[in-house]
């Protein structure tokens, strides 16, 4: 009789013969669907793999994936054009994170109610708030920051925001929901603004990025601010990322010291797959090929020259985000950690890919909180 060396999460009693016929599969198939130049997803596992063989799956990653007690495989398709339609299908929806919430009934409605929301907190703290708006940063209609708090003292904390919308929507006239809460316990607010695609490429965006960058870490330094901290959502929390490579920390010198904290939001660290997609990059709006698609790809970044800065990276993704963006916020924590940076992994419960920040307006929210106390000003 096989002898039991393990239980899956299932409960299944995972034998020594199992756990090899897991292994035989996977490797199997990865050969077959590699060696047709496949594109598969399959398989529904009845029960979780072993943790065994899950280690071997993520070895074999390239080829296999494994996602919420589902396996899939996938061929080494480096370069060789788009996926099979059915994989298509399944990457438009995992790339779709409206189709993840459980708050409105359809996908349309979490973006009315979010792009909504967002306009009517904006305009509300630019009433209430005193500002400078449109302070310019770069050459571009759109490379300009909006600051909030200018009552407060010239050398209060900073907190720099990045807004989402897959590079190509939202503004930062409807981005500045977090300001209140912020502000109001002494906290700086400044609201990025940046060029959309396709007016300019990904690519390029990710260099106006870092100009951005610089202009916040001099506007810091000519203000005697002593903690600049940045949050980005989405393809925001991808662009902060982007940003923060071995030329950036070049260009910028000592002044990337004032930058203590960075929360990645919901993050896109992998465009590898959605540039195939038609709901994200129609007509391929960003501009990636087969050349750039890695290099802009956070997942697979350099952090190695941040090693010895003490700059504290903050990862969260919602509950209710899809498989793909939860498994690339953990797969970048992971990353970040892996060059000796401190990096915090946060799942949120209950929340999706889009009041996981509509949040941000409450005072009484994780993620407003961790701001605040990374500020050293915390809530009573
Ligand atoms: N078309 C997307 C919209 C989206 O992803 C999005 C919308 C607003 C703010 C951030 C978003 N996602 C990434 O930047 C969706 O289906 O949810």
């Amino acid at each position: 009789m096989a002898k039991q060396i393990i239980t899956s999460a299932s409960g299944r009693l995972i034998t020594h013969r199992s756990v090899i016929g897991w292994a035989v599969f996977v490797v199997c198939f990865a050969l077959v669907a590699n060696h047709h130049q496949l594109r598969l997803t399959v398989v529904a596992a009845e029960s979780t793999p072993p943790a065994h063989v899950t280690v071997w799956l993520n070895k074999l990653s390239r080829y296999v994936r494994f996602r919420n007690g589902k396996l899939s495989c996938t061929a080494n398709m480096d370069g060789q054009g788009p996926p099979s339609e059915s994989t298509l299908a399944l990457w438009e929806k995992q790339y779709s994170p409206s189709a993840w919430s459980v708050r409105f009934p359809t996908p349309g409605e979490v973006i009315d109610y979010h792009v909504k929301f967002v306009k009517n907190e904006s305009d509300r703290n630019k009433e209430q708030l005193e500002t400078t708006l449109d302070v310019p940063y770069g050459s571009g209609d759109r490379d300009k920051v909006d600051i909030y708090g200018e009552n407060l003292p010239a050398d209060a904390p900073l907190f720099v925001y990045i807004h989402g919308g897959y590079w190509q929507m939202l503004e930062k006239e409807t981005s500045a929901y977090p300001a209140k809460p912020l502000v109001d316990r002494g906290v700086r607010v400044m609201i990025v603004g940046y060029e959309l695609c396709p007016d300019v490429t990904l690519e390029e965006l990710v260099r106006q990025l870092k100009v951005a960058g610089e202009f916040v870490l001099n506007y810091a330094t000519e203000n005697c601010v002593k903690h600049v901290s940045i949050a980005g959502h989405s393809a925001g929390a991808h662009l902060i990322a982007s940003m923060l490579d071995q030329s950036f920390q070049s260009a910028v010198g000592e002044e990337l010291a004032i930058l203590k904290d960075v929360y990645l939001i919901s993050g896109v660290y992998n465009v590898q797959e959605l540039r195939y997609t038609k709901s994200v990059n129609k007509d391929n709006l960003l501009g990636i090929d087969d050349g750039n698609a890695k290099r802009l790809s956070p997942l697979f970044a350099s952090y190695d020259h941040l090693r010895s800065t003490g700059l504290k990276f903050h990862v969260y993704v919602a509950q209710h985000d899809s498989d793909v963006f939860r498994e690339m916020s953990s797969k970048m924590c992971e990353r970040l950690q892996s060059f000796g940076l401190s990096c915090d992994l946060n799942v949120l419960p209950n929340l999706d890919h889009f009041d996981i920040v509509e949040n941000l307006a409450l005072s009484d929210y994780a993620i407003t909180s961790a701001i605040l106390e990374g500020a050293g000003k915390q809530q009573n």
